[in-house]
């Protein structure tokens, strides 16, 4: 059994701490069990789950591993601290706030011998996995994704293109290896308005373009338009709701890792594909302060 610390009490900490609870039967996830909850606020119990100092985490025998789910600049620090007390770590995207950072961590975690997991359900998700099926074997002439959403705090959050790092993640994912050629942002810090626009090149030269737009009563939405040699596709395609949920479904990939079930090729594929879009990310925002 691994004894797990959830660190951030938040939508996504909360999740954690319920789906650590409620195990799905004969899954690798009955090899986890939750040891308490790390706050920077005084919680004392959350569902039933005792809160425990972050000093007492890091030092304690009992605590195999720690999911963080902090706010975006908080990541790096706790991710460090947690892999230099020799703890696996679970960490939600993005896993750090600059390209240097993410591989530091990777470094550590792999002279500590840990498994360092980073969260990305967005591939996880029943509409994605139908998009993916959908241009699998298909030729991408262009291509448009625009996310729409409400304002984040960029001080907690950190810049656009690393808090919607799972819109990079898709285009990456689905078109392979991109260059940026172009990004800039438009803001209205009056009116909490952002508009990131980001240009790519694929690996045949296709242009692919991601806008990431927010602001006050946007609804979470995400739009596509991708023209192929075969026809557009211009809607996400029709998708149901999936037995097991996304967070769910990322629990038991990380026991997995934990338990030796993953192989090495994957574990390597899946480390490029993250520091790549970490590496876009800082691209994007390299060239929108220019
Ligand atoms: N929400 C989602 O669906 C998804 C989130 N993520 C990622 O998960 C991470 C956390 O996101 P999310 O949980 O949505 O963010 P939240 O804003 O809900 O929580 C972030 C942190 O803020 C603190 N917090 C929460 N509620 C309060 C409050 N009422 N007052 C003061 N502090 C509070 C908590 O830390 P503490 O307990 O230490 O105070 C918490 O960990 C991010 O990195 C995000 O990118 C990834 C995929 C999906
Ligand atoms: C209702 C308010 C609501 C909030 C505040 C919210 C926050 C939120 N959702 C996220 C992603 C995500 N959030 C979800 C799913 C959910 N997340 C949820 O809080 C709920 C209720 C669902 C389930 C329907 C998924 C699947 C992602 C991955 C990115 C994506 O595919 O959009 C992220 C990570 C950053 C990002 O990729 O944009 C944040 C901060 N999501 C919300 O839906």
């Amino acid at each position: 059994m691994f004894g797990i610390v959830v660190v951030g009490i938040g939508i996504a900490g909360s999740v954690r701490i319920r789906d650590l609870q409620n195990p799905l039967q004969f899954s690798p996830s009955e090899s986890l069990k939750l040891a308490g909850f790390v706050s920077r606020r005084n919680l004392g119990q959350f569902n039933n789950v005792k809160q425990i100092d972050l000093g007492e985490a890091l030092k304690s025998e009992e605590v195999h591993a720690a999911f963080i789910c902090t706010d975006n600049q908080n990541h790096e620090e706790s991710v460090r601290q947690f892999l230099e007390a020799g703890k696996h770590v679970l960490v939600e995207y993005p896993m750090a706030l600059s390209a240097d950072k993410a591989h530091e961590l990777w470094t550590l975690s792999e002279q500590k011998g840990k498994v360092l997991h980073v969260e990305h359900i967005e591939l996880l998700t029943e509409e994605y996995k139908e998009l993916k099926k959908e241009v699998d074997g298909k030729q991408l002439m262009e291509g448009i994704l625009h996310f729409t959403g409400g304002p984040l705090d960029e001080q907690r959050s950190g810049f656009s293109a690393f808090s919607g790092i799972s819109r990079l993640t898709w285009l990456v994912d689905l078109f392979g290896d991109l260059t940026v050629t172009s990004a800039t942002i438009e803001e209205q810090k009056e009116l909490n308005y952002s508009k990131l626009t980001a240009h790519f090149l694929t690996a045949e030269n296709r242009p692919l373009t991601w806008v990431e737009e927010r602001a006050p009563g946007m609804k979470r939405n995400k739009k596509i338009h991708f023209s192929f040699t075969s026809g557009v596709l211009d809607a996400m395609p029709a998708s149901t709701r999936a037995n097991v949920g996304p967070f769910m479904q990322d629990q038991n990939i990380f026991a997995k890792k934990l338990l030796g079930q993953v192989s090495t090729e994957d574990l390597l594929a899946e480390k490029k594909r993250i520091l790549k879009c970490i590496y876009l990310a800082e691209e994007i925002k390299k060239k929108c302060e220019h």
